[in-house]
């Protein structure tokens, strides 16, 4: 559990951060460090496992098929490498992703052609040269390949516990176990939690697949869906094949087997031996409920993920020999939420991940302060407005 300083519970702060995900301690680091007396908030004693930022590895990369997120990538690795420099630690290792689809896809086509635009260092591989370099994959059909050069596996529970250390060091007080109950909104926000009362002049919602639960009495229905992700990991069949496996890039595909969404893997790294290989959606769940599954929902994420290891890596075992569980919370298009509560501009929201916010967090961190500092970030944000939702939000007010 995280040191709870001798703060007075009925101080107030300039700035509160409810949610000590990634975001949210991204979000109180920056704020700290430009010297808002913060305080950061978290239901559960950290570290924990029942949100979206713990484990031992994520895809950091500049490759997305649209402008703005690569664009974001640059001020990401940035920031990412100042954090290193801060905690004096090492927080990714350099790994080649490989986008993987069939040149006629348009979606392939995206990644390709935004990594041209930016000049993303890549690499193509022809059908024929991909099955030369990574002899474990079976690119048949056409498959070929573009490698994001500048990707690389980052370490989510190294990098939540360096941030929130940062934090603690700009002077930002972290409470863990610490549920917050109701938000009073006004110029002062009263936030009362099961210990205590804070007033703060400025609120960040960073709360993740409760996000929906907590914004509700404050009149805002937003469209996220919290899913229960399959993290399932792989071992070779035999011997031989597994020392290819060390060798094992990051990689997205591409409508390979018709999925409807994507499905990614890692090289080793938590469990030495075995490859990470999950599919990019799951089953609608009740955070506060992660066992119980409406089965008529239900996705079939494992029969997808045994389809595609039988036909594209046919060297894997393909009975997973790990599973594990982690929540995305989705957004209709799997664009991010920031932007001010439309009515209570004090209070600051960062939502609706998707399941790839883990590389940005440097920089929603720095933008959802920069929103509550009432200053203009450097981004285009039209992508991550509330008011893209139809009928909302102004017809739940
Ligand atoms: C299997 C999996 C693989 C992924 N792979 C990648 C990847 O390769 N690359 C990438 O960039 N991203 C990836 N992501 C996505 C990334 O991990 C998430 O986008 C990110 O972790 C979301 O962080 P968050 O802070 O919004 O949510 P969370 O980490 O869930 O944090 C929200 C926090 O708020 C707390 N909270 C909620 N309600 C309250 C309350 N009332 N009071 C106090 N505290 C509260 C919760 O307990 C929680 O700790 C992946 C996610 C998963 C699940
Ligand atoms: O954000 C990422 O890079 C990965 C890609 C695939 C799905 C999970 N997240």
């Amino acid at each position: 559990m995280a040191a709870r300083e001798n703060s007075s519970p009925s101080c107030l702060y300039d700035a509160l951060v409810v949610g000590a995900g990634i975001q949210g301690s991204f979000a109180a680091y920056h704020l700290a460090k430009r010297g808002q007396k913060t305080l950061l908030l978290e239901q559960f004693p950290l570290p924990h496992t029942r949100g979206s930022s713990h484990g031992q590895s994520r895809i950091i990369r500049s490759a997305y098929p649209q402008d703005y997120y690569t664009a974001m990538m640059k001020e990401a690795y940035r920031l990412w490498a100042e954090l290193e420099a801060e905690a004096n630690t090492s927080l990714q290792r350099p790994t080649t992703m490989l986008i993987l689809g069939r040149q006629e896809t348009p979606a392939f086509q995206s990644y390709w052609q935004t990594m041209q635009r930016h000049h993303v260092p890549s690499e193509v591989f022809t059908p024929q040269a991909l099955a030369r370099k990574y002899p474990d994959i079976h690119p048949h059909g056409g498959v070929m390949a573009v490698a994001d050069l500048t990707a690389g596996v980052l370490f989510p529970d190294k990098a939540l516990r360096a941030v929130q250390d940062q934090f603690q060091r700009s002077g930002g007080t972290l409470r863990d176990a610490e549920k917050v109950l109701s938000i009073l909104p006004g110029n002062v926000i009263t936030v009362t939690t099961n210990r205590g009362e804070y007033q703060a002049k400025r609120l960040v919602v960073t709360a993740g697949a409760w996000t929906s639960h907590l914004l509700a009495p404050l009149g805002l229905r937003l469209p996220l869906q919290p899913l229960r992700i399959q993290v399932c990991y792989w071992r070779a069949k035999g011997p031989s094949a597994h020392s290819h496996l060390e060798k094992f890039p990051c990689f997205l595909g591409i409508n390979l087997n018709q999925e409807v969404h994507d499905i990614y893997g890692l090289p080793s790294g938590e469990y030495p031996g075995l490859v990470k290989i999950c599919y990019h959606h799951g089953s609608p769940v009740d955070p506060d409920k992660p066992d119980q599954l409406d089965q008529a929902s239900a996705v079939p994420d494992l029969q997808i993920l045994q389809n595609f290891v039988k036909s594209y890596l046919p060297g894997l075992d393909p009975e997973p020999a790990v599973q594990e569980r982690c929540l995305y919370t989705n957004t209709p298009d799997a664009d991010f939420i920031l932007d001010r509560h439309p009515r209570f501009r004090n209070i600051v929201i960062g939502a609706g991940f998707s399941g790839h916010g883990f590389k940005f967090a440097p920089v929603i961190g720095e933008i959802l302060c920069k929103l509550s500092l009432e200053e203009e970030p450097p981004y285009n944000l039209a992508p991550f407005q509330i008011s893209r939702f139809p009928a909302s939000p102004k017809a739940a007010l």
